[in-house]
Order: structure tokens, then C-alpha cells, then sequence
């Protein structure tokens, strides 16, 4: 019995301690940091929000229940904006980037229950059972890149929400699909399989046109995705964002998408350095705690040949000239 209450008292102490310590290093680690607050009725009170992130991170530890932690105003949100793809675009990037503003909560894991027909049929409680623990004033975000390319998933969605914000992050077109490639192959090698090249999959033998059947390619014919979206949604639902960009220049394009999620400007140049070796920006959090994407984004593409590149770029010209008149969002893509 004494030796029972002796734990509990330890792990209390436990808590309280790495609270105390947390919310230190936060405060150290903000001060001179952050940009000016925008004063006016949107602003959060920055410090209490991350001391509650501290708690819900012992809450997920299993470090006390949500009524010994003072987190009885936990709820688990079904998502205000979804990140629906694209595939390969930089997804996880943007969301592990948005996470750091302290108003938005992620989804750790794609959740997939818009395109999978299994996971839809358990119903909008499992979804919303899915969701991360947030306070009501905080936005839940998720990303399932294959929602963008899915013929079901619009008006799914639009029935669970029809003012839902969707963000969508593109790359070049065809860098995109080599990069779709590369992921699916480096699945093959690890299983022993061989793998055709991608100059194959990507160009018909017969005809030498660009083969429209191989997905790598369909899945970057961005504007055939986006107009069976906008069956359901108005295009100012939408923020495009451009993938390039978060690589080389992330802040400027975080600052876009906290504009249109209507979010106070908290995510700051702290909050993003470059990492030679890396060769990526990473996110840092506070003084200590900082991390970058895992070693499989940023994958090193094979070589192709560039004659079946520049084919590629010619077939998605017109798509993307479509596109950026739909979105009015213009890139340098050839
Ligand atoms: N900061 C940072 N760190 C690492 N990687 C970054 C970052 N920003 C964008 N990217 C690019 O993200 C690409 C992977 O895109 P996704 O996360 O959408 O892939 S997935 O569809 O979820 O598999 C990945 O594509 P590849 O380089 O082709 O692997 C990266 O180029």
C-alpha cells in the first residue's frame, strides 16, 4: 500500500517536474523569437497554449487521466481543413510545418477513410475517434494524399462538411511523377523484385506518345483531379500550395496558408533552419526539441532519360496552363 502511494507520489512529481521544465525551456526558448503578436480578438494566449501541449503530452504518455491533468475541455475534432494531396507533393512537409503553429493539431498518420471504402463504412465516430485531442479554440488538420485523386472522396467529404478548407500541394508535374517512381521502386528492391524504368512505364511502346495509363503520370494531370472537386466546392475553398517552394523557401509559403486558414502569423523563421546534410529545412519546436522529415522524403531520383522528360513536360503544358487559370495560382513549371 505505502509502496503504491509512494509510486503514484513519484509520478506526480514526475509530471509536475517535466512540466515545470517544459515550460521553461519554452518560455527561454520564444522570447526574442517569436515576431510581434498581432494584437486584436484572434490572438491566443501563446504561453498557455503550449503549457496545455505540454499536458497533452503527458496525457498521451498515460501520465494521468484528462481530469487530473485539468483537460476536461479535450475534445477530439473532426478536421476543419484537410490536406488532400498531392501524392509525392510535399504533404508531410506541410504538415509537420503547420503543426508548429500552436493553434493547429495534425493527425499523425494518413487516415484514409474518405477513398477506402472499408474505413468509410465504419462511419464519421471512427473518423472523428481518429482525430488528435484538442482544445476547441485549436483547428484539426489531416492529410490522406490520395483523397485528391479518389472519384468517391469529394462528396464524401462535402456531406461531412461543406465549408471544410482544402489544401492541395503541387510540384513540377513531372519531377512529381519521377518521384512516385522512385518511391514504388524503392518498395520493389526491398522486396527483391525487379521493376521496369520508368522511361517504359511512362511512354508507350507502340505509339512513343506518353502512356496516360501509368498512374505516376495521371495523378500529376493536377486540373482532371481538381475539376471533379469543384462539382461540390467553390474554387476559394481551395488554397494551392506550392510544393517547390516549402523545399527551398517553406516560411514564405506557411505564411499563405496561415493567411487562409484565418491564423493568427505564429510560425516564424525560429521555427525553420536548413540542414546541410540533410539538404532540407528542418522544424524546430523550442531550444531543444527540433527534427527533420524521415530519410524517406527527400529520396535521390534515378537518373531518366531527358529526351522522355521533355516529352512528359510538353504533355502536361496544357494541363497546367488549365490549371493555373482555375486556381489563379501560376508556377514556373515549363
Ligand atoms: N522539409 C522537407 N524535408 C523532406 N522532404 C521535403 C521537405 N519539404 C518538401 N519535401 C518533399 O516532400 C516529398 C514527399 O512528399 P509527400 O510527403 O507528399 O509524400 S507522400 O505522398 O506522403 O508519400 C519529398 O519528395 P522526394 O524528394 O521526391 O522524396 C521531398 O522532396
Amino acid at each position: 500500500m505505502l509502496f503504491k502511494q509512494q509510486a503514484q507520489l513519484r509520478q506526480k512529481l514526475l509530471v509536475l517536474g517535466s512540466l515545470a521544465i517544459g515550460s521553461v525551456l519554452y518560455l527561454v526558448a520564444r522570447v526574442g523569437t517569436l515576431e510581434s503578436p498581432i494584437p486584436g480578438p484572434e490572438q491566443i494566449p501563446l504561453r498557455s497554449i503550449q503549457f496545455k501541449r505540454a499536458l497533452l503530452h503527458e496525457l498521451r504518455r498515460g501520465n494521468g487521466t484528462k481530469e487530473q491533468l485539468g483537460l476536461q475541455r479535450l475534445v477530439q475534432q473532426l478536421p476543419q481543413a484537410i490536406i488532400i494531396g498531392v501524392r509525392k507533393g510535399g504533404t508531410r512537409a506541410l504538415l509537420e510545418m503547420l503543426n508548429l503553429h500552436p493553434t493547429v493539431v495534425k493527425a499523425s498518420q494518413e487516415i484514409h477513410y474518405f477513398d477506402n471504402a472499408k474505413n468509410y463504412a465504419r462511419g464519421i465516430e471512427w473518423y472523428r475517434s481518429k482525430m488528435p485531442f484538442s482544445f476547441p479554440h485549436q483547428i484539426t488538420i489531416e492529410k490522406s494524399p490520395a483523397y485528391f485523386i479518389t472519384d468517391e472522396v469529394p462528396e464524401r467529404i462535402f456531406k461531412m462538411n461543406s465549408s471544410i478548407k482544402l489544401l492541395i500541394i503541387v510540384r513540377e508535374p513531372t519531377t512529381r511523377a519521377v518521384s512516385d517512381y522512385t518511391q514504388v521502386l524503392e518498395g520493389k528492391e526491398r522486396k527483391n523484385k525487379t521493376y521496369h524504368k520508368f522511361e517504359k512505364l511512362a511512354i508507350d511502346s507502340s505509339t512513343f506518345e506518353v502512356n496516360t495509363k501509368y498512374k505516376a503520370v495521371r495523378t500529376s494531370i493536377y486540373t482532371k483531379h481538381l475539376e471533379r472537386w469543384l462539382k461540390y466546392f467553390p474554387v476559394e475553398q481551395f488554397h494551392i500550395v506550392d510544393g517547390d517552394r516549402l523545399i527551398t523557401d517553406p516560411l514564405s509559403e506557411l505564411k499563405l496558408v496561415e493567411q487562409f486558414l484565418h491564423l493568427p502569423p505564429r510560425i516564424s523563421p525560429f521555427n525553420l533552419y536548413f540542414n546541410a546534410t540533410r539538404g532540407f529545412y528542418c522544424l524546430r519546436f523550442n531550444i531543444v526539441f527540433s527534427k527533420c522529415l524521415a530519410g524517406s522524403k527527400g529520396r535521390i531520383h534515378p537518373e531518366v532519360d531527358p529526351s522522355v522528360l521533355t516529352k512528359l513536360q510538353r504533355f502536361f503544358h496544357p494541363f497546367n496552363q488549365k490549371f493555373y487559370q482555375i486556381t489563379g495560382r501560376t508556377f514556373t513549371w515549363p
